[in-house]
């Protein structure tokens, strides 16, 4: 195993354990990470000897997104079809995930984030402990909740998956397993003994992986401020299932004149923070995941991102990257600046395809999500 190499990649009997190794930048996904997990998902499946896909990460983050640095760099060099290539490659990883025929277990041990929870939501079985964190913070870097985000945050119950993805809110360990984002729960000091059993299971069978998981799992007490309480849920119901962006702060400043809480006045001031054009897709993007498989929520968020990428419709996500990543002033000035500004047919070109780029086509896969055991 090479101490150096970005996914470190551990052999114990038929169970493959992978590390996310890039722990001074939080795991974040660079190029060279997406296309070695490609690779190793692709080997593993024709393996007859390998039986168990472990997924963790290296430090105090399971992984906090895709490497956004490399991603600017590339448009500051005018360069969009490099990044376009990043995304397709990581959408491609996230479906060979979705559609796996033998079970990935990921350790949610700390951050997880944008690119972090692609690599780790769509497979059936999603660890968390006291320490994750977990957020879609796209929209306030002037993006939208991708890697198949409109698929899962689509299914989460009620309209709890618009608040996520549009507010970047963040969840805990606690918070994901009451949602149905993470599958279990345990305290990180059991995750060794775990990990231990799991590599002994010897079997791809997910009824047995489940056993194992249960006899560890925990039912943890959500925090007095989960956004995930009952009468909390209600307002985020009410709320975030207006039609439009503009409907759903409507919705939430009337809720806050009957007696605001901060929930109210920070998920209202999260929504003014974020770009008034990324709000605008990712809405319709969760909306459209509703009802769409996971191989067409990606093609599609791959369509939006070529968009984003090339900035011919808005340019925020250069401007939000360099307001949160590079002079980090926290100040972007989006453009359009007003909600009302962003027009339905500015949203509608997000959804066309890109001139001279082809759509993300998938390979016929064994194991579609129809057939696979329920996820969420
Ligand atoms: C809340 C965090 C997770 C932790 O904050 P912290 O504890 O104060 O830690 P730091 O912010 O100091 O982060 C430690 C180091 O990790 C780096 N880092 C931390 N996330 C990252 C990161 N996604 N990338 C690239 N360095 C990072 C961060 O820049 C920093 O590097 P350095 O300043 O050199 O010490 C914070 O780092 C943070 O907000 N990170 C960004 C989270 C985020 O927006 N994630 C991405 C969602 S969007 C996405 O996944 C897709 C991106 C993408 C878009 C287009 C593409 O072509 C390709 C990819």
């Amino acid at each position: 195993m090479a101490s150096h190499s970005q996914v470190l990649v551990e052999e114990k009997s038929s169970v493959r354990i992978l590390t996310l190794n890039r722990p001074k930048q939080l795991n974040a996904l660079s190029f060279q990470m997406i296309s070695r997990l490609l690779q190793l998902f692709l080997a593993y499946e024709e393996d007859p000897s390998v039986k168990l896909v472990i997924l963790k990460g290296q430090g105090r983050a399971f992984c906090a997104g895709g490497d956004v640095s490399a991603v600017v760099r590339d448009i500051g060099q005018g360069n969009w079809r490099l990044g376009a290539k990043f995304f397709a490659d990581e959408y491609m990883l996230n479906y060979v995930m979705a559609t796996y025929t033998k079970p990935q277990v990921s350790i949610l041990n700390g951050i997880v984030m944008g690119g972090g929870a692609g690599v780790s939501v769509h497979g059936p079985f999603r660890i968390a402990t006291e320490n994750t964190v977990f957020a879609m913070p796209e929209t306030v870097l002037g993006l939208f909740p991708d890697v198949g985000a409109s698929y899962f945050l689509s299914r989460l119950p009620g309209f709890f998956g618009e608040y996520v993805g549009l507010t970047g809110a963040r969840l805990d360990g606690a918070d994901m397993l009451a949602c149905g984002l993470a599958t279990h729960y345990l305290p990180s000091t059991r995750l060794t003994a775990l990990e231990a059993e799991l590599c002994r299971v010897d079997s791809s069978d997910p009824a047995l992986v489940s056993t194992i998981l249960d006899a560890y799992t925990q039912n943890p007490h959500l925090k007095q401020q989960s956004a995930y309480h009952r009468q909390v849920l209600d307002v985020i119901d009410r709320c975030f299932s207006g039609r439009t962006v503009e409907e759903i702060i409507a919705a939430l400043e009337r809720e806050a004149t009957h007696g605001g809480d901060d929930w109210i006045s920070s998920t209202i001031r999260a929504l003014k923070k974020a770009s008034p054009a990324s709000l605008k897709i990712s809405l319709r993007s969760i909306r459209e995941g509703r009802l769409q498989g996971v191989g067409q929520c990606l093609s599609r968020e791959y369509r939006m991102v070529c968009h984003v990428l090339k900035g011919d419709i808005s340019k925020d996500f250069v401007e939000g990257c360099r307001a949160i990543l590079i002079d980090k002033d926290k100040n972007p000035k989006w453009e359009p600046w007003r909600l009302e500004e962003m027009k339905d047919r500015m949203v509608e070109q997000y959804f066309k395809r890109v001139e001279e780029e082809e759509d993300l086509k998938f390979p016929a896969r064994k194991n579609l999500p129809a057939l696979a055991m329920a996820k969420l």
